[in-house]
């Protein structure tokens, strides 16, 4: 086994009461070591002790070992181009459609830096999606791809029908419309068929029917009964499936139906996702935390490993932010439906207090829709698409998604490789100019074993900026560890070495973790070896460059700290 000359000091959870001081004296990153301070906490639990341990260590030796690594091909390629701090933080979420659900294509959105693949479940049929999880599974296993897999709920929204007849059809102005909940087959001229019989409940003569957020306006000049008559006050086009909302005195009429926020197709497309082992489940529409805990508890029974995204597009959702967030395993600020709900000019500072909720409480963010739209026909975005982009990067979203630009777009490959690009040099930017917001100090642990977690990571990470090491490495069963040193958004990246592969696909959403599938062992000393070694031996790791150790990995045999120098 190759050596590994390193100081190694443990910081773990020891009460600060009974810290020894311990002065390895050796010297690590270049610089003579100031005596360090060894934490350790020897909580005498009859079963194992939690611990966390961190470990600082330099590599100065050379090694031999050529070993198969977990690593992606993209992080690999990566980081043999620009080095650990060059890596992109920000991950990426493609929305997969008819434009990109080839083999071939697929896996140019995967080169281009995909890490998690959108399945719509709005459109479709569930054989096009089971077909699309399968390739991605197949790049994932025959190219050494890490891409994840989620699947987006339709949604109990109010929305247009699937008329059956063409892609679009144009309103003038004007022209009267009868919105029915009627159902008949084909297309009537200047009929619209509603999803939900209760659509015009509570609406009055003179409210304004917005479609699809503004594609097209029609004011209420009758009720007959559950049903509309409008006139186009504003001209647009009544696209397959547009959304509907209705404004009184320029205020959204909150639909307060009855409608579960799970609708029975959408149980339906669950079990078609646990079945096809998706990571993700994106529920849209949530209103409150009571959806997510019933999807929760169903999954727990189910696929506990499967995680849960609340989609914030709704106002009512906005109103129980909290306690979404905090019932959600992650977050997606779902700007396409939510800018029908709320002024389009409040959308950016909406999205930044989500963010920043979010990641006090240590969820993952996606900020979705219409970040490139223009792309979706144009090789290159507007200038204000990218500034959206940076802004959203700024404001350390842990993930971007595209929508159109992807599913249907002619540039979908060229869409990734614009967000890839802007995020990675705005992280660069944006550090270098200290131009992002600091992180919120909110305490999270509740049990002791837990805050100790969090103390630890918020140390490592400060502690891997004032060293400047290259990398940080953690060995995670479930990727809390990894999760809560992501929260500190710190300048080296976070390699997370797990042996569970749902931990490896779900920290595909954390910002700057890259999540390695691998054998761990009992023994840390090992671990730590081994994973040097091998990302040495890739010739990643070079000599001088400096590595922080941290673990929640809870081993069956450590009974004692170890302090160890080779
Ligand atoms: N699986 C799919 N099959 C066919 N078309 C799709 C699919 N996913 C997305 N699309 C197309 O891409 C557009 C943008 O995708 P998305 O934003 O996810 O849907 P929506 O428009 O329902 O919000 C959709 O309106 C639809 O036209
Ligand atoms: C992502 C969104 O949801 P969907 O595309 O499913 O409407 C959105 O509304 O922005
Ligand atoms: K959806
Ligand atoms: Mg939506």
């Amino acid at each position: 086994m190759a050596s590994m000359t390193a100081d190694l000091a443990f910081v773990s959870n020891y009460p600060m009461a009974k810290a020894s001081c311990m002065d390895l004296g050796k010297r690590v990153f270049g610089v003579p070591v100031s005596p360090r301070i060894i934490w350790s906490n020897r909580r005498k639990l009859k079963s194992f002790a939690t611990r966390a341990v961190m470990q600082v260590g330099s590599i100065v030796e050379e090694s031999k070992k050529e070993e198969c690594l977990g690593l992606d091909v993209v992080t690999e390629t990566e980081l043999r181009e620009k080095g650990f701090l060059g890596l992109r933080k920000t991950k990426l979420v493609c929305t997969v459609g008819p434009a990109c659900c080839s083999y071939e294509e697929l896996e140019k959105l995967a080169s281009a830096g995909m890490n998690v693949a959108r399945l719509n479940m709005c459109h479709n049929t569930r054989i096009w999606h089971q077909d699309v999880i399968k390739k991605i599974k197949k790049l994932n296993h025959e190219k050494g791809f890490c891409v994840s897999v989620m699947i987006d709920t339709e949604g109990s929204q109010i929305h247009v029908a699937d008329h059956g007849g063409p892609s679009s059809v144009k309103a003038e102005d004007g022209s009267i419309w009868f919105f029915t909940t009627e159902k008949f087959e084909g297309c009537r001229p200047f009929t619209v068929q509603a999803s939900y019989e209760g659509f015009a409940e509570g609406i009055k003569e003179g409210d304004e029917l917005v479609v699809d957020g503004g594609m097209a306006t029609f004011e209420v000049i009758e009720r007959i009964g559950n049903d509309l008559r409008c006139k186009c006050i504003d001209p647009g086009l009544l696209l397959p499936r547009a959304k509907l909302s209705f404004w009184r005195d320029g205020k959204l009429v909150e639909k307060h139906h009855e409608l579960p926020t799970l609708s029975t197709k959408d149980w339906s497309d669950i079990e078609f996702g646990i079945s096809e082992g998706v990571d993700f489940i994106a529920m849209s529409f949530v209103r409150d935390a009571d959806a997510v805990k019933h999807l929760k508890n169903y999954l727990f029974n189910k696929n506990k490993s499967i995680k849960v995204l609340a989609k914030i597009e709704s106002l009512e959702s906005l109103h129980n932010l909290e306690e979404i967030v905090e019932a959600s395993d992650a977050i997606m600020v779902a700007r396409g439906d939510l800018g029908v709900e709320i002024p389009l000019e409040q959308i950016p500072t909406v999205q930044e207090k989500i963010i920043s909720l979010c990641r006090q409480l240590n969820k993952p963010v996606i900020v979705a829709s219409q970040l490139l739209e223009s792309m979706i026909e144009y090789p290159t975005p507007t200038r204000a698409e990218v500034a959206d982009v940076s802004e959203a990067v700024r404001q350390y979203a842990d993930a971007l998604m595209l929508s159109g630009e992807s599913a249907i777009g002619c540039f979908g490959e060229k869409a990734v490789c614009v967000l890839r690009m802007a995020s990675t040099r705005m992280e660069l930017w944006s550090r270098e100019e200290n131009q992002q917001p600091s992180f919120p100090q909110r305490e999270l642990g509740v049990s002791l074993s837990d805050q100790i977690a969090e103390q630890i990571c918020n140390s490592a990470s400060r502690m891997a900026n004032n060293l400047g090491v290259d990398a940080v490495f953690v060995y995670t069963k479930h990727g809390q560890m990894a999760s809560l040193l992501s929260r500190n958004r710190p300048i080296p990246p976070i390699f997370a070495f797990t042996n569970e592969e749902s931990t490896q696909m779900a920290l595909n959403l954390q910002w700057g973790v890259i999540p390695i599938f691998f054998d761990l062992s009992d023994d840390m000393d090992a671990n730590m070896a081994k994973t040097i070694d091998l990302i040495k031996a890739k010739g990643m790791l070079k000599e001088g460059d400096a590595v922080l150790i941290v673990s929640d990995a809870i081993p069956t045999v450590y009974q004692t700290l170890q302090v160890k120098v080779i």
